[in-house]
């Protein structure tokens, strides 16, 4: 069990001026310092998330891709700092967050149409607003399995499909991604990233996602955000920009070759540093 030094130690520095960020902006990081076990991660982090991006957290091994995330989310509490979207807090801000091990994601006792409904029930919508919702999801996102079934009798890649649609259910202003896809197979992440696309076309919906395989960061993202190893800062925010939507034959074209070319150097600085 580790410890997590606590806010209080804080206490008395004084917040810096809040700087807001560029025009574009959705999320502002001001400050934000996390140390675990006495140690740092983030010691006065800032960073400006662009609305209607797909931003890829890319970096060493260990160097808080997750806990970043999950800091912006309010999944793990930060010591010190601010994080805002469009100026308003985490409590007056709709996400979704999808998790990297579907298995523990969705309620094993509802049926996986009741599951990706919850959020709308938990929203107080009606039973036609949810059945509307729930029609659109499931066109947009081309369901080929039976929703009726329990979470368990679905392939992996179905029960993360629906977990994807749980969490775009409510209309999120913010999609969090941790490692959507590692658990995958290869046919099966082929699948979801397309889907995953489209909806992005079709809602701007700004994204963060956390990944481990280069190919993956740079191919859905307009911006690779590359971690330095802890204390954690930004080694650079490659920006990518090739139309969407991408394709298998993106993967050869000169703007994505390059992009990763360069990616992977910066990670490989970071590494060996
Ligand atoms: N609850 C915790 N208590 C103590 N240390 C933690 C905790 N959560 C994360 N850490 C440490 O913080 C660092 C960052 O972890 P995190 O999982 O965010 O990194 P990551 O870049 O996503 O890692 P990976 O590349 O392995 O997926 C790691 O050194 C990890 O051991």
């Amino acid at each position: 069990m580790h410890a997590v030094v606590n806010a209080n130690a804080y206490a008395e520095v004084p917040a810096p001026r809040f700087e807001p960020g560029p025009p574009g902006t959705h999320i502002t990081i001001r400050g934000l310092t996390k140390y675990f076990a006495g140690w740092p991660l983030y010691e006065n982090f800032d960073l400006d998330i662009p609305r209607h991006k797909i931003v890829s957290v890319f970096g060493p091994n260990g160097c808080g891709k997750s806990t970043l995330i999950n800091m912006i989310a309010g999944l793990v509490p930060i010591d010190r700092g601010e994080i805002l979207f469009d100026g308003k807090t985490l409590k007056d801000t709709k996400i979704g967050y999808v998790f990297q091990n579907y298995r523990e994601a969705l309620f094993p006792w509802m049926r996986t149409i009741d599951n990706i409904a919850y959020p709308l029930l938990l929203e107080g919508k009606s039973k036609a607003e949810v059945d509307r919702r729930m029609q659109e999801l499931v066109a947009s996102f081309d369901v080929k399995f039976d929703l009726n079934r329990y979470p368990y009798e679905l392939s992996g890649g179905q029960q993360q499909t629906a977990s994807i649609m749980r969490a775009l259910a409510p209309r999120p202003e913010v999609l969090f991604l941790d490692e959507p896809f590692s658990a995958l197979d290869f046919e099966m992440t082929l699948f979801i990233r397309e889907k995953l696309q489209e909806v992005f076309v079709q809602t701007g919906t700004t994204m963060m996602l956390v990944s481990h395989d280069l190919e993956e960061a740079v191919y859905l993202a307009d911006q690779v955000l590359l971690l330095t190893k802890r204390p954690t800062k930004v080694a650079e925010i490659i920006d990518y920009t090739d139309a969407r939507p991408r394709t298998v034959e993106t993967l050869s074209q000169p703007g994505f070759v390059s992009t990763k070319k360069r990616t992977l150097e910066i990670f490989q600085q970071e590494v060996r540093r």
